[in-house]
């Protein structure tokens, strides 16, 4: 017998399932059970597919034994079964990095704690949940040795030398006093039924059956009624997606993600579609009510399990849908992929592509439904997945329009988001101009960005977008339909000659501030020049767009490259209408101008969300002025 020591992760993950997760301990049924069915896929496939493991006698099932008088309860299935090297590498230790990302996103709430086990691939350490002692039996298909791995959860498991008569896995569960309740057959069979009614495999359990008493003619009775043992399959084991859409009820529909997606919340909406034509296919994807913990991580866990002709293929494949719809979970089954498809196979494949582009259309034609139909619920998708749908506007170039009508946007005139479409209907008729703010900072802040007086004071509508995504992806989107994206720096509004003459000569009056200014700022600034955009606030930034230095960095950075050097100095532009700028033109307090210039410049910044380099420098200078104010 050798002892081993659990890999530090997996022995934080044991503890928490032994001393923190008390509610909805149920799941690890759900959990072994999924384990035992992916056993069952993982052979069917080579069964089907590879010429070693075409001989092997494969019949599979999942049983479930209720045993009172040893208080155990055992689920064993007739799958790939493990080697010594498997148990080593996956009953010790965790290899999945989200691990870390379990741990961490740990709340404390039992409820939504015991949701994240099934997510982050941690299933099998449930079991110790309700057992004090786990024993795993298994042999692997077309191997020789059988294995018994146990641990009583304490840090430590044994891997001995161990016989069974054919291949898979059984793990023998000695329940703690308070569990019990995991011995009583009914209560298995409903949570069965709950959660893995519609594994592809048959589940089989003894169940009592009563056997009424026989009588003769006459009505004597020559047997007495009885209690019989007999093994029934408990669960349908018919793949959900193969059955047509009328036969299925909503809560089938419901159950059935609970097992794909290992989570007790029910899917915000699911679509589940038949193609019948040149090529065949169904798909039944789910959108789950809350974002998972990995969405935005890189190793995210895919969610979509493909299988060919009922033949479970993969679940670890990121290509089979976009990775800006990583937030669905479900499966695609074709009849017309070559069962022995490789992954680089997969990714070339020309019939694979053709349902990936269909499920894509269909499913953004599904949440347009929603979107139309279900407000609320929609708002619930937004909130959850906007950002990530987001990300398809620049990486699927032809869906880029629908994905656009899917988005709800902030706006400088409305408390709360609004759907592109609602936006469209106030956007001036003529111009077609889609007037944009793009900032890394608070929505607050972005909505009373000096930028956007012109825009107030005109009641002009502009989207306000603050996720840092907005500023890499909105620049690469010049139209929609006929509708061109402006950023608000660019917008041009019509003046009448006679505006534009006043204008000239309120600017020829500043003339001598602006010089003085920028004799103050130095290189700060690019030059300071009067604008008549502004009404409330006495300056902001313009970017000088022609200038090389700027167009420069600005492709740098789309190119995604970061050259350290310091981007370009900006224009300060004054408001000549502003109280604080006229008197400032008057004023002859020399040290005066010189802090006004200053804090100016760097008020302007904190406006565009620019850091301050010198913070103490700011707030110096503020103070001496407000000191001669007072
Ligand atoms: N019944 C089984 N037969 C064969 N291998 C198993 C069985 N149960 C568990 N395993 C192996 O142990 C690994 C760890 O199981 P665990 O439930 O902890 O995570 P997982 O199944 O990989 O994650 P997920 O539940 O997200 O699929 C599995 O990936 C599988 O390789």
């Amino acid at each position: 017998m050798a002892k081993h020591q659990f890999q530090t992760e997996a022995n934080q993950i044991l503890n928490l399932m032994i001393h923190s997760l008390y509610s909805n301990k149920e799941i690890f049924i759900r959990e072994l059970i999924s384990n035992a069915s992916d056993a069952l896929d993982k052979l069917n496939m080579l069964v089907l597919t590879d010429d070693a493991y075409k001989g092997i006698a494969f019949s599979p099932r999942i049983d479930i034994v209720v045993d009172k008088e040893t208080k155990t309860l055992t689920i064993k299935d007739s799958g790939i079964g493990m080697n010594e090297e498997d148990l080593m590498n996956n009953l010790g230790t965790i290899a999945k990095s989200g691990t870390k990302a379990f741990l961490e996103n740990l709340t404390g709430d039992q409820k939504k704690d015991s949701n994240l086990i099934g997510q982050f691939g941690v299933g099998f350490y449930a079991c110790f949940m309700v057992a004090h002692k786990v024993e795993v039996t298994t042999k692997k298909a077309g191997e020789d040795k059988a294995y018994l791995w146990t641990s009583k959860g304490d840090g430590e498991f044994d891997i001995e030398d161990a016989s069974m008569e054919g291949h898979g896995t059984q793990i023998v569960m000695y329940l703690n006093e308070d569990d019990e309740e995991f011995l009583d057959s009914y209560r298995i069979e409903n949570i069965i039924k709950k959660y893995s009614n519609h594994i592809p495999f048959p589940i089989f359990m003894d169940k009592e059956k009563y056997i009424p008493a026989k009588k003769d003619d006459e009505g004597n009775e020559i047997e007495p009624s009885k209690n019989e043992i007999e093994n029934v399959q408990i669960n349908r084991a018919n793949a959900l997606w193969t059955i047509s859409k009328s036969e299925i009820k909503d809560e089938e529909y419901k159950d059935f993600y609970s097992t794909i997606a290992h989570s007790s919340e029910e899917p915000l909406a699911w679509m589940h579609n038949k193609a019948e034509g040149a090529i065949e296919y169904t798909t039944l994807f789910y959108i789950p009510s809350k974002a998972p913990m990995d969405l935005y991580r890189v190793d995210y866990q895919t969610g979509i399990k493909l299988y060919i002709n009922r033949v479970f293929i993969t679940d670890d494949e990121k290509e089979l849908m976009p990775t800006y719809m990583r937030f669905l979970r479900g499966v695609i089954d074709s009849k017309d992929l070559p069962l022995n498809v490789s992954r680089e196979i997969l990714q070339s494949n020309a019939v694979m592509a053709k349902i990936r582009n269909a499920s894509v259309k269909k499913v953004l034609s599904e949440l347009a439904k929603i979107a139309k139909n279900d407000k609320e619920k929609y708002s619930t998708f937004f909130k959850e997945f906007g950002n990530v749908l987001k990300e398809g506007l620049y990486s699927d170039y032809g869906n880029r329009e629908k994905i656009l009508e899917l988005m709800k946007f902030n706006t400088l005139e409305s408390n709360e988001m609004v759907m592109f479409e609602d936006f469209l209907k106030n956007v001036d008729e003529e111009k077609k101009e889609i007037y944009y703010i793009t900032g890394k900072t608070s929505l607050s802040m972005l909505k009373n960005s000096p930028a956007l007086e012109r825009f107030k004071s005109r009641n002009i509508d502009v989207l306000i977008l603050n996720e840092e995504v907005d500023t890499i992806i909105f620049p690469m989107i010049t139209e929609y339909k006929e509708y061109k994206f402006v950023h608000v720096s660019d917008a041009k509004f019509e003046e009448s000659e006679e505006e534009k003459k006043a204008e000239e000569e309120t600017s020829k009056t500043f003339e001598g501030l602006t010089k003085e200014l920028k004799d103050i700022l130095g290189d700060n600034v690019k030059s300071v020049e009067t604008t008549f955009d502004l009404v409330d606030s006495p300056v902001k930034l313009k970017e000088d767009k022609e200038d090389p230095a700027y167009m420069m960095a600005k492709m740098m950075k789309q190119m995604g490259q970061d050259t350290g050097a310091p981007a370009p100095a900006p224009i300060l532009q004054i408001n000549p209408k502003h109280e604080l700028i006229i008197k400032l033109k008057d004023s002859a307090d020399q040290n005066l101008i010189h802090d006004a210039a200053h804090v100016l410049l760097d008020q302007a910044k904190l406006f565009d969300g620019v850091e301050l380099e010198d913070t103490a420098d700011f707030i110096l200078r503020l103070n001496r002025i407000i000191s001669k104010a007072i």
